[in-house]
C-alpha cells in the first residue's frame, strides 16, 4: 500500500518525501478538507519536489467548492492542472444526487486528469461511485470533510469500504483512502488493502493545521510496511485474521 501525505509548501514537501511518502498531495489544511493553495505556491512547490525527488507523484486540491458550482470547479481544475501537478483533487460529496452525477460527467471531460474524493461524512452513495468508475479517472478517493468526528472508519463500515475498493478494482482504477485516520485505523487499512492511504493529522505536531512531522510520516510508513508484511506472512491453519476481510 502505496502512502499520501499532504502538505502546504516547499519545507513540508520536501520533508515527506524524504521520510518515504510515494504521493506528496498539496493543500491548505487551515482552508478546509480540500483546501486549496494559490497557483504561485503550488507552482513553487513543484518545482522544489521535481529537482530533489523527480519520480514522486504530486497531486493537488482545488478547494472546497459547492458541488452546484461546476463553473468554478473546472476553472480551478484549469488553475491546478496548470501547475505541473500530475493529479488535480476534486471533492465530491457522497450522497451528492444529481448535482454530483453532473459534476463527475464535467469532471471526467476535463482537459487534466481529476481524482474524485469522495467525501463519505453523509456515507457513499455506491451507484454515484459506480458512475465514477466508468469515467476516465485516473484513481478515486475516499476521504472525510469533517476532521474530527473520527475517522473514515467511523463513517463507512468496512464490508461497504471493501465493496468500494472491489468495484474500483473491477474497473481498472487505483484507490485510495483518507480521513483523519490515526494509528488505530492501520488494522482496518491492512485488511483493506486499498492502493494508498491518505494522511495529514496522523502526521502533524497537533492539529492537522500544524507542522509536518517527518518522524510521524517515517514510522506511519514504516507500521504501514511491518503490518503488510505480518498480514501477508504465511500463517499455519490459513489467512491471517487481518486478509480475512480483504476484498
Ligand atoms: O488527502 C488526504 C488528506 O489530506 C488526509 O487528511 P486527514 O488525515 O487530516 O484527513
Amino acid at each position: 500500500m502505496r502512502m499520501l501525505v499532504s502538505v502546504r509548501d516547499g519545507a513540508e514537501a520536501l520533508c515527506a518525501a524524504g521520510a518515504g511518502a510515494d504521493f506528496i498531495d498539496l493543500k491548505e489544511p487551515a482552508a478546509g478538507a480540500l483546501g486549496g493553495l494559490a497557483p504561485a505556491r503550488i507552482r513553487d512547490i513543484v518545482a522544489v519536489l521535481r529537482a530533489r525527488h523527480p519520480g514522486t507523484t504530486i497531486s493537488a486540491t482545488i478547494g472546497d467548492v459547492p458541488v452546484d458550482d461546476g463553473e468554478t470547479i473546472l476553472r480551478r481544475v484549469d488553475e491546478v492542472g496548470g501547475c505541473g501537478v500530475d493529479l488535480v483533487k476534486v471533492g465530491v460529496p457522497g450522497c451528492g444526487g444529481p448535482a454530483a452525477r453532473m459534476l463527475l460527467r464535467r469532471l471526467g471531460a476535463a482537459a487534466w486528469p481529476v481524482v474524485p474524493v469522495f467525501l463519505a461524512d453523509d456515507g457513499i452513495d455506491g451507484e454515484l461511485f459506480g458512475a465514477a468508475c466508468a469515467r476516465p479517472f485516473p484513481a478515486l478517493m475516499l476521504d472525510t470533510q469533517g476532521k474530527s468526528a473520527g475517522s473514515l472508519f467511523d463513517f463507512v463500515a468496512m464490508p461497504e469500504l471493501a465493496a468500494l475498493i472491489r468495484l474500483a478494482r473491477a474497473a481498472g482504477k487505483p484507490v485510495g483512502l483518507a480521513g483523519a485516520l490515526r494509528e488505530p485505523d492501520l488494522p482496518g487499512l491492512l485488511a483493506l488493502q486499498p492502493d494508498f492511504a491518505g494522511f495529514r493529522s496522523a502526521v502533524c505536531d497537533g492539529a492537522r493545521t500544524g507542522t509536518l512531522a517527518g518522524e510521524k510520516v517515517r514510522a506511519l510508513r514504516k507500521a504501514l510496511c511491518d503490518g503488510h508484511a505480518q498480514a501477508v506472512a504465511p500463517a499455519a491453519g490459513g489467512r491471517p485474521a487481518e486478509l480475512q476481510q480483504a476484498p
